[in-house]
């Protein structure tokens, strides 16, 4: 569990993080979103005791950061995949963690594995590309089996067949109870991956809701009929928003599929399609944060 109360943080005159509050619960991937900017990367350092708030308060099961007790074996975090000694090999760097930290050193082989770095164990880091440097930050996180982790733009760097691994990673670890909290860029990776949505804009809490919920709110209907003119104005009439498909289907929003068919029948027009259309996460995060994007493409 990851509690954010109040959490306010000030660079100067810039305010990154703005009387932000959500938690982050147990057993299931929780996304977390923002434009460039918006202070999901500030908001994650602050939980980890790396930036000091402001205001507000950041604890991880249920006390601040500074107060566990080796804290490796309660939170794992992924934040800067190229902070670590680069004349160091991996399987060093690891160890040396291992042993500050009083975990057990056959953990050291058994997270190179599960990353995949077995090959490149023994090589140094400073040659790493930054897939590699990614999944040898995901083997820091998980090094003392958290409860909690806290992985900052994972897939940042990887392949295809890396981000597959990622989701699948995060996945399990969810299944096995643990907290995740995950950023990412990718719309449709986190679609793929996370459960619950943390989304922030200009450093405010846009949304704190389930992926399936945020979906479903933006989703759409499809209808199809000989009869269009009058089944759009019946279905306006009933509250719904209508628009033409290039195809020559309406767009109807605002109503469920069901609601769609019993005002098509009080209207007694025929129906040839009525199908669902789910949003995409990047239409319904567009959608969110369309005012709150700080830095655009174009725009200094
Ligand atoms: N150490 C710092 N000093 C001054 N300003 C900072 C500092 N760290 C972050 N900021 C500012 O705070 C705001 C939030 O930044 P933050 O990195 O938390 O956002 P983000 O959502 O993680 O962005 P990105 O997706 O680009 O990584 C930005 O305007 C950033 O310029």
């Amino acid at each position: 569990m990851i509690g954010v109360d109040g959490l306010t943080k000030h660079y100067r005159t810039r305010v990154a993080v703005d009387d932000v509050s959500f938690t982050v619960h147990p057993g299931r991937v929780t996304g977390f979103l923002g434009p460039n900017g918006s202070g999901k990367t500030t908001t994650m350092r602050c939980v980890l005791g790396l930036t000091r708030p402001t205001a507000g308060t950041a604890t991880v099961l249920g006390v601040p950061y500074r107060d566990l007790d080796v804290p490796m074996r309660r939170v794992g975090a992924l934040v800067d995949p190229r902070a670590r000694h680069p004349g160091r090999t991996a399987h060093a760097h690891l160890t040396a963690l291992a042993q500050s930290n009083r975990l057990p050193a056959y953990r050291v082989d058994e997270v190179v594995d599960l990353v995949g770095l077995g090959a490149v164990a023994h090589e140094r880091v400073r040659g790493f590309s930054l897939g590699m440097a990614q999944r040898l930050g995901i083997a820091v996180a998980l090094l003392g089996d958290p409860e909690v982790l806290l992985l900052d733009e994972p897939v940042n760097g990887l392949d295809p067949e890396g981000i597959r691994w990622v989701r699948g990673l995060l996945r399990g670890l969810a299944d096995e109870g643990r907290t995740v909290l995950v950023s990412s860029h990718l719309m449709s990776e986190m679609e793929d991956t996370a459960d619950h949505l943390v989304v922030l804009g200009r450093g405010r809490l846009l949304a704190d809701v389930a992926m399936a919920d945020l979906l479903g709110r933006h989703a759409s209907v499809r209808v199809r009929s000989p009869r269009l003119p009058l089944l759009g104005a019946a279905l306006q009439r009933a509250g719904a928003g209508v628009s033409l498909e290039a195809d020559g289907a309406l767009r109807v929003e605002g109503l469920d599929p069901a609601a769609v068919g019993d005002v098509a029948f009080a209207a007694g027009v025929p129906v040839h399609e009525l199908s669902p259309v789910l949003a995409s996460l990047e239409a319904a995060y567009l959608e969110l944060t369309g005012d709150d994007v700080e830095y655009r493409a174009g725009v200094a």
